[in-house]
């Protein structure tokens, strides 16, 4: 797997008179696990979906090994090709996923489309990446409706890897689950970056699973970013005030949890 690199470059995105990015730089090297975290309303999501291709900013630019993004996504087979290569696992698992069909039919449609298997192909790859991720293949045949949040979000996350993509841009995927069922998500997310050299852009609100999964984090602030750097070195020295106050937060939190 090569690997996909992304570089934004002086992005700024407006709803209306809301400005969600006021001018923010990023890099994403092939294999990276990023973490964006800041608080609500700071940009993650809107940078996320910038990142996705589902958005473009106003000014500045989205590149894609290179080349610029929306120029990418104008062709059929480029989207076809960056949609592989690229995917999104989203914490409202509605969205994902049809609730008049079973889950395994919905995982089998990005294997057909995406991943050019045909029906058997795309049963051997759900079946798989189902094992991979330590999902009952009888869970399969059931509707969204008959499934746990957590088993949910797991579909979700094996409906994005069905595909083998070298990126995965996981929008808030543990916080409404469980603790318990949080650190299993993780793991299998982690896991599955590792074993395919695969890169992670963590959108986060919990800094605690976002230090667990990244090596790297970025910190948004009102559309801007204030810090980035290596996770550890950003949670135990934080540099800009924001960050101090966010990490400040974290361990009182921790501290709280003990
Ligand atoms: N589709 C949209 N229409 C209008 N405003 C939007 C839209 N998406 C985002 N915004 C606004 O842009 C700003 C950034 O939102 P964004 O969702 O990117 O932040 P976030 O950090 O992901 O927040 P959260 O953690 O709450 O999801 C907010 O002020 C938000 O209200």
């Amino acid at each position: 797997m090569s690997g996909v690199h992304l570089a934004v470059e002086g992005a700024v995105k407006r709803y209306g008179r809301a400005t969600a990015l006021a001018g923010v730089d990023l890099i994403v090297h092939p294999g990276d696990r990023l973490g964006l975290v800041g608080e609500s309303g700071s940009g993650k999501s809107t940078l996320g979906r910038l990142l996705l291709g589902l958005e473009h900013p106003e000014e500045g630019s989205v590149l894609v090994d290179g080349r610029e993004l929306r120029s990418v996504l104008s062709t059929r087979s480029g989207r076809l090709g960056y949609r592989r290569r690229v995917q999104l696992v989203a914490q409202d698992t509605s969205s994902t996923f049809d609730p008049r069909h079973s889950v395994g039919d919905s995982i089998m449609v990005p294997a057909r489309l995406l991943g050019g298997h045909d029906t058997a192909g795309a049963r051997a790859a759900m079946e798989q990446v189902a094992t991979e991720l330590e999902i009952p293949l009888a869970l399969l045949d059931r509707r969204p409706d008959q499934l746990s949040g957590g088993q949910r979000q797991r579909m979700a996350i094996a409906r994005a890897l069905v595909v083998r993509p070298e990126l995965v841009v996981a929008d808030e995927v543990v916080s409404a689950l469980d603790v318990s069922v949080q650190g299993t998500v993780l793991n299998l997310l982690k896991r599955y970056c590792r074993e395919h050299g695969a890169g992670l852009v963590f959108i986060s609100h919990g800094l605690p699973a976002t230090a667990f999964i990244t090596e790297r984090l970025v910190v948004l602030y009102h559309g801007v970013v204030a810090e980035t750097g290596p996770t550890d070195q950003v949670l135990e020295h934080p540099q800009d005030p924001y960050t101090r106050s966010l990490v400040a937060a974290y361990a009182f939190s921790d501290a709280d949890a003990v």
